[in-house]
């Protein structure tokens, strides 16, 4: 079944640049600075990786063997089952997903090859060079009060974090009004996320519509987090997003999704008011995961 539903027409105004275009730096944080996200196609991060991690992942998920690497509170790797998974900030159901996070030093399982460390390289190198577009076509006013470049706030950062997401076929059992994501924005400078093998991604507009956000096979999307938001004074704006519940046919199936939140080292100075380490503290707590 194809859902043309009329939300499917939103025009969330997110490009789709061509990494090879001479013009992508431009475009690319036009669109960021426009809606909160922008789509890259023709980038560098090879799409048989993505679809490795996404086949060899989702056996971990669907096995028992997931279950040996319960969350820990303090260093906050390792899975996070649907039972203990987030309740977003201001929602007051718990998403319906489980998840895996890989920390450089984190856990990681032995049921998987490294695909994912090779993702989770890849991306965070491309990232670094977004930054460096972000940073280019950002006004100088609002440079001056960055408190170092912004590829240096991620450089060998350890919080950098990859989130090895697992939407679950939906059983008909869900709690009511409950979602795959409920909206949210993300906490880090940039979120990384390759097309995911299921629509659901969607936007909140200027006008408050939700809108998919546009996600060919094969492209990857970027968008902006809080802690980009507070260490421009909100000249880039974190974009509220959701993944929405699938319906017909889709319902049956799994959704399988790869954000990496670029997240600075602790000590890097967002604003007057936050260190990295210190945004982070308290939006986890209202997360209720810390
Ligand atoms: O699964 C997705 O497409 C997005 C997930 C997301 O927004 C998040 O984990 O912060
Ligand atoms: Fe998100």
């Amino acid at each position: 079944m194809t859902s043309t539903s009329p939300r499917d027409e939103v025009d969330t105004g997110v490009a789709a640049v061509s990494y090879k275009d001479p013009e992508a730096p431009r475009l690319f944080a036009e669109s960021l600075r426009r809606t909160g996200f922008g789509v890259l196609r023709d980038h560098p991060i090879p799409q048989e990786l993505i679809e490795t991690i996404h086949g060899e992942w989702l056996d971990f998920f669907k096995s028992d063997a997931k279950h040996a690497y319960a969350y820990d509170k303090e260093k906050q790797d390792g899975f996070f089952s649907t039972a203990v998974s987030e309740t977003a900030k201001g929602s007051t159901k718990k998403d319906t997903k489980e998840f895996f996070h890989c920390f450089p030093a984190g856990r990681y399982p032995a049921e998987v090859s490294d695909a994912a460390k090779r993702y989770y390289a890849a991306a965070s190198a491309l990232a670094a060079e977004l930054l460096s577009w972000v940073e280019m076509h950002t006004p100088s006013d609002i440079r001056a009060r960055l408190s170092m470049p912004l590829p240096d706030m991620i450089k060998d950062s350890p919080q950098t974090l990859l989130r090895i997401l697992h939407y679950p076929p939906l059983t008909g059992n869900e709690e009511d009004g409950a979602l795959r994501a409920a909206a949210h924005e993300d906490i880090n400078l940039l979120t990384v996320l390759p097309a995911s093998n299921e629509r659901g991604l969607q936007l909140l507009t200027e006008n408050g519509e939700w809108g998919y956000v546009p996600s060919d096979h094969g492209s990857l999307v970027i968008n902006i987090g809080d802690m980009l938001q507070e260490a421009t004074g909100g000249y880039y704006k974190s974009t509220t997003h959701r993944v929405a519940n699938p319906v017909g046919e889709s319902a049956r199936r799994s959704r399988v999704s790869l954000p990496v939140f670029l997240q600075p080292r602790s000590d890097v100075v967002l604003s007057e008011r936050y260190t990295a380490g210190s945004y982070l503290e308290e939006r986890l707590r209202e997360l209720g995961v810390k």
